[in-house]
């Protein structure tokens, strides 16, 4: 099967895009896997197809492959990428497009200076709806809210490892470090990952507070590994830091990738705004083995 992709980026989490607007692929998750790998095929951390969608209102439908094939609920830069694709290659002439995701609704915005702003929609604090499985566990109070404890491998826990925990529509764990650049992300990240508290895994972020705007900010991505940004964990992280007292509302998130701006009124209920660049590499077409073994 022979399919054409445009390969994008978003502040350096880079993504296969399909468009299945005129009907769908049918890949599977080898398929997917196959498309992501970085030796293999083309290369991405996550894989965005553009679908249309049957329900009034709604502009597109957005699904979400990460780089191991599974399907997720959803993904921030990429959001701002898909909204660069519809527009670039005439699916849409609007600016601001509603788009159905796994979690909901969200709503990307075209602005003049060439950057998108995605209304990610309301952070979930549910623990249920993360989800995440605190049973046994004494939270620690921290600000208006709580950080939890994480039993990690006793071979490699050097400190305690303490997370915010919340969902952008897909579920993170924000721990807060003293430098990024010493946090020991490849170890702790899939352990982080992989935890049993976590039954539908979790994106691992480490956030530096450089002071009350900026953070720096490092996140081992569930099903993709470190990347270069991420769009919900950089949600995530901001308004962990809000809820914890350690942030302003409006906060510049300084990723490997470049810089991704968020803003959160800290009311519960309310949309976080993620604003950051969406950019085309190239395009495409690639021949896709049909007989990979899932
Ligand atoms: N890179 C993304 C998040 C992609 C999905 C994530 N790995 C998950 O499994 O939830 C972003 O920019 O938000």
């Amino acid at each position: 099967m022979h399919i054409p992709f445009t390969k994008m980026q978003g502040a350096g989490n880079d993504f296969v895009v399909l468009d299945e607007t005129a009907g769908l692929f049918g890949l599977s998750a080898a398929q997917y896997r196959f498309l992501a790998d970085r030796h293999f095929g083309v290369g991405a951390d996550q894989i965005l197809s553009v679908r249309p969608s049957p329900a009034a209102g709604i502009d597109f439908e957005y699904v979400i492959h990460n780089a191991d094939g599974g399907e997720v609920e959803q993904c921030g830069n990429g959001a701002r990428c898909f909204a660069r694709f519809v527009r670039d290659t005439g699916l849409t002439t609007q600016d601001r497009i509603r788009v159905a995701t796994k979690s909901g609704v969200i709503e990307p915005l075209l602005t003049a200076d060439g950057r998108v702003t995605v209304d990610m929609g309301a952070p979930v604090f549910d623990l249920a709806q993360v989800p995440f499985d605190a049973a046994g566990l004494v939270p620690e109070p921290v600000g208006a809210w709580q950080k939890w404890p994480l039993m990690l491998d006793h071979a490699v826990q050097l400190a305690p490892y303490v997370v915010a925990v919340l969902s952008m529509g897909n579920p993170h764990a924000v721990h807060v470090v003293e430098d990024t650049e010493a946090a020991p992300v490849a170890l702790l990240g899939p352990l982080v990952e992989h935890h049993p508290r976590f039954p539908n895994r979790v994106n691992a972020g480490f956030m530096q507070v450089l002071d009350s705007g900026r953070i720096r900010l490092r996140v081992f991505e569930r099903g993709a590994g470190e990347t270069l940004a991420c769009g919900t964990g950089a949600c995530a992280a901001v308004v962990a830091g809000i809820r914890l007292g350690l942030l302003e509302r409006q906060v510049d998130v300084y990723t490997h990738g470049g810089m991704l701006s968020v803003a959160w009124s800290g009311q519960l209920g309310d949309p976080v705004y993620m604003t950051g660049p969406a950019t085309t590499v190239f395009s495409g077409e690639i021949t896709i083995p049909e007989n990979l073994s899932a």
